[in-house]
């Protein structure tokens, strides 16, 4: 049975001054899905998302998130979303950071405390809680975005390269963490170049100079193409290399 809809986008156009830089993409994401997009740099991964996320708005076509079209402010609450620049107060702690969005989305009393401690834990910066975030390293600050972006356990998560600068072990560990939502029912957008990423994804989206070349599972896209490497599905389907 196919899962019910849950992000929905028609015909989605964005363009910056006479630069169109996603074209009339359409697609569908199930509720409790790991939906990968993979393209190369500058293809629109990262426009896409945002409007997704309600951050930037289509230039036409409709985005529709949990029934609602997007941009809906009173529907962030719904959405984790993890950029690719940290939005984080270096000045602050982790600590002081997470307590900032944790006011933001409404937690309070002890759940806050749990959550804040569990989130930490989860992306293994439990140690350094009450480190000035200044002090991060890149990585660390990756992960500090992260813990944010799961702090409100948002029935939707929107990641963009969540895994950049994060070591092989902990990337694992986040991965299987994905999973475990998704199975418990949270819906993953996830931007990735790395193709081991794309393969753990219930469903791929394939996008080249804004326009989505190909969509389906892992599976289906290599099988289609006669590839044995999504690699090769890429470049199948007219991608350049990713
Ligand atoms: N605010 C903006 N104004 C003008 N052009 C923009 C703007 N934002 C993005 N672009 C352009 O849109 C195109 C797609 O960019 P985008 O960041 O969405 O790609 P991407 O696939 O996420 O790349 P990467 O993997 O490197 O993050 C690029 O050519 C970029 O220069």
């Amino acid at each position: 049975m196919q899962s019910a809809t849950c992000i929905r986008l028609d015909q989605v156009c964005r363009t910056f001054g006479s630069k169109e830089v996603i074209k009339e993409i359409s697609l569908q994401v199930g509720r409790s899905d790991i939906f990968g997009l993979l393209g190369p740099s500058g293809s629109g991964k990262t426009t896409l998302v945002k409007m997704i996320a309600g951050i930037d708005e289509a230039t036409s076509g409709d985005v529709y998130v949990l029934g609602e079209r997007m941009p809906k402010l009173s529907h962030m609450q719904q959405i984790g979303y993890m950029g690719q620049s940290d939005a984080l107060y270096a000045e602050l702690t982790a600590q002081e950071n997470l307590e900032f969005f944790c006011a933001l989305y409404g937690l309070g009393g002890a759940d806050k405390k749990r959550r804040m401690q569990e989130v930490m834990e989860l992306v293994n910066l439990g140690a350094h809680m009450k480190q000035q975030v200044a002090r991060y390293s890149g990585g660390m600050k990756r992960r500090l975005s992260l813990a944010v972006a799961l702090l409100h356990q948002p029935p939707v998560l929107i990641l963009d390269e969540p895994t950049v600068g994060i070591d092989p072990v902990l990337r694992q560990s986040i991965w299987s963490e994905l999973e475990q939502l998704s199975r418990s029912g949270t819906t993953i957008v996830v931007t990735t170049h790395v193709m081991d990423e794309a393969e753990r994804c219930g469903q791929l989206g394939m996008i080249r100079d804004g326009t989505l070349i190909a969509a389906g599972t892992p599976e289906a896209l290599k099988k289609d193409t006669g590839s044995a490497t999504l690699e090769q599905a890429f470049l199948h389907f007219g991608g350049a290399a990713s």
